[in-house]
């Protein structure tokens, strides 16, 4: 298996007025590709926290982050905006509980406008999208006038897109009925048999971690990996 993120002794924490907050304390993991993955645990325990800072939304206190970049392993400790644009942009798919959707346009040309920083056009994949996302009526529509389910299938869709390397996805059926959230599982999924992706997915479903091989759960500042028997907590 190919490693495409790795997190060595990595502990960050927020500073609130005098007092600091130690959020995850010296964690190490590795994300493999076409490996898919429910992320657990209570409210609070830092799921969000770890997704963004596998995205580069949040810096680190201490420790390392490995990605893969053309073919090896790159410490991001030095890299610029111009690598963290580049690595969302060609092997991110975030679908984050803020959808960050295009107001002015179309759902079209939200997908459209992801593809495009990538120079990819429109492809049979994008319609199969469309199409399991129950968008294909909405593709004119501009995505202001849709209700959040809609909005956030529409998220969806765009984080898929261009299948990328990596989705991190944060409660990503939250807003959908089980029948849509059934579907979008079954499409993440097909994505990551297909593109071999890797997906983290922060969930307090236990219908939706079913459909992750793995089980990570965060927990006094520490990932547990695969715990055994764990029971699913909000
Ligand atoms: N930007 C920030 N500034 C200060 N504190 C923050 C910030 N982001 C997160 N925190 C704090 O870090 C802790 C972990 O937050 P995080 O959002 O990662 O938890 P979570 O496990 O995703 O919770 P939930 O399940 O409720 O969404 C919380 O105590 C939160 O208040």
């Amino acid at each position: 298996m190919t490693t495409i993120v790795t997190l060595e002794n990595m502990s960050k924490g927020f500073r609130d007025g005098e007092s600091f907050h130690s959020v995850l304390n010296n964690v190490s993991l590795t994300l493999q590709q076409g490996q898919t993955i429910a992320l657990t645990g209570p409210s609070g325990s830092g799921k969000s926290t770890l997704l963004n800072i596998i995205g580069g939304f949040e810096t680190i206190d201490s420790g390392d982050m490995l990605i893969r970049q053309t073919g090896n392993m790159h410490s991001v400790t030095k890299w610029q905006d111009k690598q963290w644009s580049h690595y969302r942009r060609q092997s991110l798919g975030v679908i984050f509980q803020q959808f960050n959707l295009l107001t002015p346009l179309n759902v079209r040309d939200n997908i459209q406008f992801s593809l495009a920083l990538n120079q990819l056009a429109w492809s049979p994949w994008c319609d199969e999208l469309c199409h399991q996302l129950g968008l294909t009526p909405l593709l004119a529509r501009n995505v202001e006038n849709l209700s959040g389910g809609q909005q956030q299938r529409v998220a969806i869709a765009r984080a898929l897109a261009h299948k990328p390397q990596l989705i991190l996805a944060d409660e990503p059926t939250g807003n959908l009925d089980q029948h849509a959230g059934l579907q979008v599982m079954k499409l993440l999924t097909e994505l990551a048999q297909q593109a071999n992706c890797c997906i983290l997915m922060v969930t307090h479903s236990e219908q939706c971690a079913a459909f992750m091989q793995h089980r990570w759960h965060v927990e006094n500042q520490q990932i547990v990996i695969n715990p055994a028997d764990m029971t699913l907590q909000g």
